[in-house]
């Protein structure tokens, strides 16, 4: 599990553990870590360039032990001030000491020789005291930048807090952040500039509270989730799912949500709709009927909406669905069609799955404002419908209905963005939910296996080849289970 806290509470366990530690301590530890890491991005040391991006606080003060150790090592390290006047003096003395220098911005963006000659950047301009995006000097110096950088903390620029970058911002080849994640590390748009990330333990970890901002489950986190039949098992005792999808436009949809679901760990799959010839033609194991949900049998668990178009046959069916007494999952059309007091009202769990022109929708926005502010839209989406929302991206989200912590998916690549890979997704987590996974369990576990199989398919995968791989990606998962002693 990664943990990732907000700057708040990083800087409250900062605070006390820096009060039982010599004075610089921490940041020393910080800088080994750093410099540590920027070695191994270079190779090898000695005879190499490093230009070091200087800001007024403490993240530059970090860059600056890191370029002492650096040069001490044999790089001819070069230090960028951008506020001169306000630079860490122990940090600057250190790389002076060890036989580096310090030049202003306009010396360095004058000429190409400082940042157009590095083999490495240290992005110190701003950590987590940074405040919207970069300020229009460190913008210009980057433009220079050709080498990767590596950013400190994290990249200048974005939210530490929530992810969204506001304005100009460091694309960092790595990253390596000190104590604890941050939660911009795992949410999109920051993640992506954030690179290959590291933490660098600081011994922060007794400090820290139990309970997260935002998490990201690994392997081994979700493998504990997946459901394993036992030998006194049957069909029915592993749970029985419901897909009520597809429509006479759209089939596909019908046959790619029973394919995931059939994927998904449940014992069986019972289909309801318009498309039950073509699904019982792809998936002869599945239980079709092209009546409505409620004449389809028992289930323990209901994904409704992937293609459902919306006709009197998809209103019937969501609504149908959603006086059912059993976790249901809805996506795409249903998402529509859902009345937000219906969905607040059932007392079995109930998730949503929006990319973000459907969370836009829902939340009379726009498209862009959710993508720049994935992390909001997703709360306000769980608290208004009071369930649990997954909000598709590249870093998908989930939130539960009742606040905690909110998980970003890791595992996710372009390879998903295909048409028709957002209904394997639907089955998948109605399947989890039929086999007894928890809301925010099935959702998380759901996006982990689907990003997995978007990326052990044969490249470039078609919807059905995600979820044909599905059984690999929960093998590679499971995997990962700590063996029994
Ligand atoms: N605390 C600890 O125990 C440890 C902390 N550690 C390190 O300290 C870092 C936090 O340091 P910090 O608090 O000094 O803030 P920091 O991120 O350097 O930035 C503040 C300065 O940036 C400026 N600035 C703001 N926005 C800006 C913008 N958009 N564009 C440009 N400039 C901008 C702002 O200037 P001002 O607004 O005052 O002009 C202010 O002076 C943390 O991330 C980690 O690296 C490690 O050593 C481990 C131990
Ligand atoms: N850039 C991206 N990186 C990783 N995953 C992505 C990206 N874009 C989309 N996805 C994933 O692809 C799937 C697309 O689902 P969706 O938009 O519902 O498509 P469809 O309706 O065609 O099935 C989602 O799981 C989403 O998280
Ligand atoms: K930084």
């Amino acid at each position: 599990m990664r943990n990732a806290y907000r700057v708040e509470v990083v800087r409250h366990a900062e605070r006390e553990l820096m009060a039982r530690l010599p004075e610089g301590a921490l940041m020393r530890r910080a800088a080994a870590g750093l410099a540590a890491a920027a070695a191994d991005l270079l190779g090898r040391v000695y005879g190499t360039r490093v230009a070091l991006l200087v800001g007024s606080g403490d993240n530059g003060g970090d860059a600056l032990y890191a370029g002492a150790r650096l040069a001490r090592r044999g790089a001819g390290v070069t230090a960028v001030l951008l506020s001169p006047d306000r630079v860490h003096p122990g940090g600057l003395a250190a790389l002076r000491r060890a036989g580096g220098r310090a030049v202003g911005a306009e010396e360095a963006a004058s000429g190409r020789a400082v940042l157009g000659g590095a083999d490495l950047v240290l992005d110190g301009i701003t950590g987590i005291g940074g405040r919207g995006g970069l300020r229009e000097n460190a913008a210009r110096l980057l433009r220079g930048v050709t080498a990767p950088v590596l950013a400190v903390d994290l990249p200048s620029g974005v939210n530490a807090d929530t992810g969204e970058v506001d304005g100009e911002a460091v694309r960092a080849a790595a990253t390596v952040t000190f104590g604890a994640w941050k939660p911009g590390l795992l949410v999109e748009p920051a993640r992506s500039h954030a690179g290959a990330v590291r933490l660098v333990d600081i011994g922060l970890a007794p400090y820290l509270p139990a309970t997260p901002d935002v998490v990201a489950l690994q392997h081994a986190d979700v493998a504990a989730l997946l459901p394993r039949p036992g030998t006194d098992t049957d069909k029915y005792r592993r749970g029985v799912v419901g897909v009520a999808a597809g429509s006479a436009r759209y089939p596909g949809a019908a046959v790619l949500a029973v394919s995931g679901a059939l994927r998904g760990g449940a014992g069986a799959v019972r289909y309801a709709g318009t498309a039950a010839a073509e699904v019982l033609a792809r998936h002869p194991e599945a239980l079709v009927t092209d009546g409505s949900p409620e004449h389809t049998g028992r289930v323990q668990a209901w994904a409704v909406g992937s293609g459902l178009g919306d006709g009197a046959g998809a209103e019937r069916a969501v609504r149908e669905v959603l006086d059912a007494d059993v976790p249901v999952l809805i996506d795409a059309d249903g998402l529509r069609l859902a009345d937000v007091d219906a969905v607040r009202a059932r007392r079995a769990p109930t998730v949503l799955t929006p990319h973000a022109g459907e969370a836009a929708a829902l939340l009379d926005t726009s498209r862009a404002a959710v993508e720049a502010g994935m992390l909001d839209a997703v709360r306000r989406l769980a608290d208004r419908y009071r369930a649990t929302v997954l909000l598709k991206g590249s870093a998908t989200l989930v939130a539960g209905p009742d606040g905690g912590p909110v998980r970003a998916n890791p595992t996710g690549t372009g390879w998903l963005a295909t048409a028709g890979s957002g209904d394997v997704l639907s089955g998948l987590i109605g399947a989890l939910l039929a086999a007894g996974l928890d809301a925010r369990d099935a959702a998380a576990a759901g996006a982990h296996l689907h990003g997995v199989a978007g990326r052990t398919a044969p490249a470039p995968p078609a919807a059905s080849d995600v979820a044909a791989a599905l059984p690999a990606a929960w093998r590679e998962v499971c995997a990962a289970r700590p063996r029994r002693a």
